[in-house]
């Protein structure tokens, strides 16, 4: 029987890859015999080139952007996903998206989803929270995942692709990457007040918490079953 490589990313600039990276071990422990995952830490373009997908932690998003910028992989990553399936989260959103409220001057993000995200969406009172959320209208039988929310973002627009609008927020970050994405956004989680923290665009996905935190790997393994293999 063959079996198939596959190579999948997780960007180490800073931020929590590690836990990425055990999650994916675990995840791909059992039951891929016709495939062969490997997890590689991703500093460089020539780490970058040899991925099939990209994981983009939590940590923080004006950090991520000037590390990515002083150590030239800025470029390569927007290159990366125009066409690659990719995973933000948390900061990691906040850098796929492609446009940002409450960014700081300066910051720069990759524009691979039509959506405008607005950073420490909850505020002080709510900064950090764990919370209970069901996952099951896209992740088999997963009733009761445990999200972890810390200094996050929401999804604050779906529609991107559409003509610009105007907008009356201060502090908007835009991306210079300017290549159009195919398909809709789709929202796949609000929560109850309404607030949209999961999202995914044709091959990319976004996500306002830290599935890598908790420990339960199952969005670790829909994400290889659904975007990767
Ligand atoms: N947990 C996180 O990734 C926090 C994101 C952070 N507030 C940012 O703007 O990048």
């Amino acid at each position: 029987m063959s079996v198939t490589k596959k190579i999948v990313g997780v960007l180490a600039l800073q931020g929590a890859f590690i836990e990425h990276i055990q999650h994916f071990s675990r995840a791909t422990e059992n039951g891929y015999s016709k495939y062969q995952f490997e997890f590689l830490e991703v500093r460089t373009e020539e780490e970058l080139a040899q991925c099939d997908a990209l994981v983009i932690p939590g940590g923080e998003s004006t950090s991520m952007s000037l590390i990515a910028e002083s150590t030239g992989l800025l470029e390569p990553l927007q290159e990366f996903v125009r066409t690659k399936p990719v995973w933000g989260t948390c900061a990691g959103l906040i850098f796929i998206s492609k446009r940002v409220e409450n960014g700081k001057e300066g910051q720069r993000i990759l524009g691979a989803m039509d959506i405008q995200v607005k950073r420490n969406a909850f505020g002080r009172q709510l900064d950090s929270f764990v919370t209970d959320l069901d996952f099951s209208a896209f992740i088999p039988n997963l009733t009761k995942f445990p999200t972890v929310f810390i200094r996050a973002p929401v999804v604050t627009d779906i529609s991107l692709s559409k003509a610009p609008h105007s907008y009356d927020v201060d502090s908007i970050i835009e991306s210079s990457n300017s290549y159009v994405n195919t398909g809709p956004v789709e929202v796949l989680h609000k929560l109850e007040n309404g607030l949209v923290v999961a999202v995914r665009q044709g091959n990319k996905l976004g996500t306002s918490f830290h599935p890598e935190l908790s420990d339960n790997y199952s969005f670790h393994k829909w994400f290889i079953d659904e975007f990767v293999i």
